[in-house]
């Protein structure tokens, strides 16, 4: 089945690649040339923007869609960025300027009080208008300096306990097998909600 992934996120779209590898599930997205609308994330929580993000894209592209919303929460900052981690360096912000903001927040906070996790929210909405989501989470603590160069946004930062190495160090294979993405989209798999969609449809096509 043909799936739209409502992201504008390079790295995200590479992330759900690697998650739906060996399943029968076409992904499309930005990559296949098709343009979509900005969404704006002005939700309070992870779920109404993922919600937002998944509803308006499915109605624009008329088909089964996936989104994510996610962030990293850090404890010795009160959770923050959380919901705004990707404009925590500001609207016209990046990845390399949210990193090093984040490393300059905590210049002062030792080692053990690093803590810090990741939440993803994955939303699936139906041209019907139906929508369900699904979170995970991963835990970790933020390292001093930048390790390793793979993934994307605060990965090169973020120790991961699963594995026991940054998430800039690991390949796509683990860092699926442990991520707040993977976590989450595996539950939205074992929900069935994808197979039973998909034979009501055919049933009503019938
Ligand atoms: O696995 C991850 N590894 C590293 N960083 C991550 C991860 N997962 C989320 N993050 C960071 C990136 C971004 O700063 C923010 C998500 O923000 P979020 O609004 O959900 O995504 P986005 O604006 O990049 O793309 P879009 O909204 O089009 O899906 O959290
Ligand atoms: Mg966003």
């Amino acid at each position: 089945m043909k799936i739209f992934l409502a992201t504008k996120n390079k790295g995200k779209i590479k992330d759900f690649e690697k998650l739906t590898e060996g399943m029968n599930i076409e992904v499309l997205s930005i990559l296949d040339d098709i343009k979509i609308p900005d969404v704006v994330e002005d939700g309070t929580t992870f779920e109404e923007n993922s919600q937002k993000k998944a509803l308006e894209i499915s109605k624009f592209i008329k088909i089964t869609t996936i989104s994510d919303d996610s962030g990293l929460c850090v404890d010795a900052l009160n959770g923050e960025p959380g919901i705004f981690s990707a404009r925590y360096a500001g609207e016209d912000g990046n990845d390399e300027k949210n990193n090093e903001k984040l490393l300059q927040n905590l210049k002062d906070v030792p080692k053990e009080k690093r803590t810090a996790h990741f939440i993803s929210v994955v939303s699936i909405a139906f041209p019907d208008g139906k929508v369900e989501s699904f979170s995970g989470r991963a835990d970790g603590e933020i390292l001093f300096e930048n390790c390793g160069d793979g993934g994307f946004g605060y990965d090169p930062l973020f120790y991961s306990y699963d594995l026991k190495k940054s998430f800039g160090v690991a390949s796509p294979e683990e860092k699926k097998s442990v991520s707040h993405r993977g976590r989450a989209f595996r539950k939205l798999i074992e929900s069935k909600i994808l197979e039973s969609k998909n034979n009501v449809s055919k049933f009503e096509n019938k």
